[in-house]
């Protein structure tokens, strides 16, 4: 990161001139999220892109550190002089990680990484965090079906731009057809979030690379009708306002937790709400009223 701080200020002026794509990218546990991201990666770098891979996992912080992101899970991309990949930042809340990773975004794109990957997994509100603030969302599923995707959240698919069926490989083609079909009639029946794309569900193998050059010409295609539309631009402006919201929610949130009569009041007054002698709504009054009263 301190290599991106460095060059920043060289290259941030060349920013408005240069399309960058932000990816994001969801999916189950084991549905080959590193080892798509080390084929996609090699694959974008081999046609002189530049990748910058950042990862959010806002359990990390209660694990103490965290599987994405890690070098070790994309060997070859790890080494490509063209590709960064930051793990996903350790302590702090969803909204710090996110905020963090808002920044690094920003800097990869500075350093002149023109293709931004932020991955991760289905915790918490990760991955509704990390569809405001790409230009595309992807989810990745395995070709399997029932238990085994039960990890992705119902509203997840439907804020998904691009779902891709990883493993379409061997014996397991057949499979992965047919949770492309499932998938494609499901979206038929959600509400599409732009005016030019529907969602569009391709199966890949991150094995044989098979699928991965139509992918990518899929992603250029959508950035081509969003760009034209103005949809891409607005969406970018969009997201700007609700980074910027969300980061005074939580710096609010952070004084206001650490004001002293807040926090005199709060036990006794959660006490009473527990015990249901006040309404929730009237506990927040009351400290909202004690905070106030110091400024
Ligand atoms: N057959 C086949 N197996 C794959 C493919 N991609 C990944 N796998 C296998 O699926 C398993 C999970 O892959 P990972 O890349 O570790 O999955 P992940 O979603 O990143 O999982 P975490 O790293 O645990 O978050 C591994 O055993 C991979 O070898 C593929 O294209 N075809």
């Amino acid at each position: 990161m301190k290599i991106l701080h460095d060059n920043m200020g060289e290259v941030a002026h060349s920013l408005s001139n240069q399309q960058t794509f932000r990816i994001g990218l969801s999916g189950p546990p084991g549905a080959g999220k590193s080892t798509f991201i080390e084929a996609f990666g090699k694959y974008l770098t081999g046609h002189g892109h530049k990748v910058a891979v950042l990862a959010v996992d806002p359990s990390s912080s209660t694990t103490g550190g965290s599987l994405l992101g890690d070098k070790t899970r994309m060997p070859e991309l790890s080494c490509d002089s063209n590709a960064y990949i930051r793990p996903s930042p350790t302590g702090g809340t969803l909204g710090g990680v996110t905020r963090t990773t808002n920044e690094a975004v920003v800097l990869s794109e500075g350093a002149g990484f023109d293709i931004v990957i932020i991955e991760t997994v289905g915790v918490g509100q990760s991955e509704f965090s990390v569809a405001d603030m790409v230009d595309i969302f992807c989810l990745l599923i395995p070709p399997a079906g029932g238990d085994e995707l039960q990890g992705i959240k119902k509203g997840i698919v439907e804020v998904a731009d691009m779902v891709i069926v990883n493993k379409s490989d061997g014996d397991l083609v057949p499979a992965a057809r047919r949770i492309q079909a499932e998938y494609i009639s499901a979206l038929k029946f959600m509400r599409t979030r732009s005016k030019v794309w529907k969602p569009k569900v391709t199966r890949i193998s991150s094995f044989t690379k098979d699928g991965i050059p139509e992918l990518w010409d899929t992603l250029c295609h959508y950035r081509k009708l969003m760009n034209e539309s103005g949809e891409f631009v607005n969406r970018r402006e969009k997201q700007l306002k609700v980074w910027m919201w969300n980061h005074i929610k939580d710096h609010i949130m952070d004084i206001f937790c650490e004001d002293q009569h807040v926090e005199n009041k709060l036990p006794s007054l959660e006490n009473l709400v527990i015990k249901g002698a006040i309404t929730p709504g009237l506990a927040a009054d009351l400290l909202l009223k004690e905070f106030m009263k110091k400024s």
